[in-house]
């Protein structure tokens, strides 16, 4: 869908790109970076729109260089700044931009009014854009992207400025686009924990250079650790605690995280010790279910592989794959938040 061979942007006082070698098969893809790490840069380039310094690329087989103008007729772009006029309608502007990509007047109208439904816009589409709120522009954005039925789209930032339910909902959104329509993504995004539930795969950038190109289920396969939750009884008012003691005392590794213990695989017999050590303490089984990597473990320095750019200076804790790591922000300066994103 997408193949890159050592494509390298220089600005006058930045590298944008830095010799960048993808092949990215068609589905939904994730492309996630810091900000200023090149996706939009990367974005522009595949569009034909910003001529790379070297290096090649090609979208759908067609080359960015020559074939430019090809490339726009069959793919969609929702660009990530807010670039709708605030005075004419959803439906005017969405009709517009399907008539700019070669639509016929009738056929126009029509592809409006399904993409505009699709995307969740319904009374509102009359009404200027000046007046909507973040999610309906963004919504707008992605309606113009799809309205030409393109083979693939490519979306830059399609979440930013929403709100939790608003980003989920974008999201859901997103991956009905390949679902229901068979139309190829690629989508950007700083923050990790969104990709991991969107994308098929998902390619990671920093200052331009490939840090990982992977698919997301061998991101997310199954750890070696167990989380387990167990009732509290009156004898054990701590039921975690008192499990925990009888794990280390069988030999097993094991952690207490608040309600939840984290016991390390050592082999099928774990799941048993488990728990015969439950039920010998009269306590109830709640959870017992082996834990799936996060994507944001890629930028963990002790991970086997891990990137170390991203990563430096990180400091890691928890399990792998017990999640406590998973939404964490990794900076350049190596301090973490809760955000779940990647910053400068
Ligand atoms: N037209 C330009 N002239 C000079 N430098 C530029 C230009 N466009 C981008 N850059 C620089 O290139 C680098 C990559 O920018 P780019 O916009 O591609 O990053 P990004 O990953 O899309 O980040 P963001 O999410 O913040 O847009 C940045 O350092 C940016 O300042």
């Amino acid at each position: 869908m997408i193949a890159t061979e050592n494509l390298t942007k220089r600005y006058p006082r930045v590298t944008a790109l830095d010799r960048l070698t993808l092949d990215i098969a068609p589905g939904v893809v994730g492309l996630v970076g810091a900000n200023g790490a090149g996706k939009s840069t990367l974005i522009k380039i595949l569009l034909g729109l910003s001529a790379a310094s070297e290096g090649r690329a090609r979208v759908l087989g067609l080359d960015v260089v020559t074939e430019g103008s090809r490339i726009r007729e069959r793919v969609g772009y929702m660009p990530e700044h807010d670039c709708l006029p605030p005075d004419v309608s959803a439906t005017e502007f969405v009709v517009h931009m399907a008539r700019m990509s070669g639509l016929p007047a009738s056929a126009a109208r029509e592809r409006t009014a399904d993409t505009l439904r699709h995307v969740g816009l319904y009374e509102e589409r009359y009404r200027p854009m000046g007046g909507y709120s973040t999610g309906m522009k963004q919504r707008v954005k992605l309606a113009q992207a799809l309205v030409h039925d393109p083979e693939l789209v490519l979306l830059d930032e399609p979440t930013n400025g929403l709100d939790p339910v608003g980003r989920d909902e974008m999201l859901g959104l997103i991956r009905r686009v390949h679902t229901d329509f068979g139309i190829s993504v690629l989508v950007t995004s700083h923050l990790l924990g969104e990709l991991e539930r969107t994308c098929d795969h998902v390619v990671v950038i920093d200052g331009g250079t490939l840090l990982r190109s992977q698919s997301t289920a061998e991101f997310t396969q199954a750890t070696q650790t167990l989380a387990v939750e167990v009732t509290d009884s009156e004898q054990h008012p701590h039921g975690a605690d008192a499990v925990l003691s009888e794990l280390q005392a069988a030999g097993l590794t094991a952690l207490a995280d608040g309600h939840l213990l984290l016991v390390e695989i050592a082999d099928e017999s774990t799941f048993d010790t488990v728990r015969d050590a439950v039920t010998g303490l009269g306590l109830g089984l709640v959870r017992m279910e082996q834990r799936r990597h996060r994507i944001a473990e890629l930028f963990r320095p002790d991970e086997v592989g891990a990137p170390a750019a991203a990563g430096a200076g990180a400091t890691a804790v928890g399990i792998p794959g017990t999640g406590t790591t998973a939404d964490a922000t990794t900076t350049h300066e190596g301090s973490r938040s809760d955000a779940g994103a990647v910053k400068h």
